[in-house]
């Protein structure tokens, strides 16, 4: 576990035209804190994640990741910020299908540098770890959606992350092997000491975060953290 740092957002703002997907969001996310960011379909859910986590910059606004800013870093240090920093689920597990398990897994690693031995290695303790270690040969097509789904999820912890960044996880999943990749989802970014952003609208997910953050049109108008704005007396 690597000590990792607060993620802050910053009067963050996005349009498209005339959409404003982010109309000046602020918010700070202690390392080590889940959050649920809920809202109705289009209130810019998946741009603020996607600002956070580097993917799309922001047109105004700063993100920092302990203090350091990374909405203005190149894109090949973006790239490599996502590489070493952050982990990604999103709803459909993004797993190549013509990897094995393991290989999906080692692949982040030998992206950083690692030799596929090492990589390996640390991809089958990944797998044995999240109970799938007889799944390690099997490529995504071989197995069920929630075993696939918990592949993803080693790939995302593999390297580590201070983040681990989620796009409604449980969204492609039955109602039990959902509640089950939520509970393993959680129980692990809070063993590895990682923060959480899921972005979801699963009031099941919502539920078993420490946090839930909600926008509308582009503005957080509640956050169920004592100091969020809405103890502020902020709100819309
Ligand atoms: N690439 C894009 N081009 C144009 N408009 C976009 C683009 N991406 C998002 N938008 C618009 O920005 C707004 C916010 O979109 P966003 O995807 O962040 O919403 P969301 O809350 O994640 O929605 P959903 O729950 O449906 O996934 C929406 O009005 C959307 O149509």
């Amino acid at each position: 576990m690597s000590a990792h740092g607060e993620l802050r957002g910053i009067s963050l703002q996005k349009h498209y035209g005339s959409t404003v997907a982010l109309g000046g969001v602020d918010i700070a996310i202690p390392a080590g804190q889940t959050v649920a960011i809920v809202g109705p379909s289009g209130s810019g859910k998946s741009t603020l994640l996607h600002a956070l986590a580097a993917i799309q910059a922001p047109d105004a606004g700063e993100v920092r990741l302990g203090g350091e800013r990374v909405d203005d870093l190149t894109e090949g240090q973006r790239s490599r910020l996502r590489r070493t920093e952050f982990g990604f689920l999103f709803q459909f597990n993004g797993l190549l299908p013509e990897l094995s398990a393991l290989d999906n897994v080692a692949l982040p690693l030998m992206l950083d540098g690692k030799s596929r031995r090492r990589a390996a290695k640390t991809a089958a303790d990944w797998l044995n770890w999240l109970g799938i270690g007889d799944l390690a040969d099997n490529r995504p097509g071989e197995m069920s959606g929630g075993q696939a789904q918990r592949v993803a999820l080693a790939r995302a912890l593999v390297i580590e992350p201070a983040v681990v960044f989620a796009d409604e996880p449980t969204g492609a999943l039955d109602q039990a092997t959902g509640a089950e990749t939520l509970k393993t989802l959680l129980t692990s970014v809070k063993q590895r000491g990682a923060s959480l952003v899921v972005v979801t609208h699963d009031a099941n997910v919502a539920q078993a975060c420490e946090r839930v953050v909600e926008i509308q049109d582009g503005r957080i108008i509640a956050d169920s953290l004592p100091s969020g704005p809405l103890a502020q007396g902020a709100a819309a």
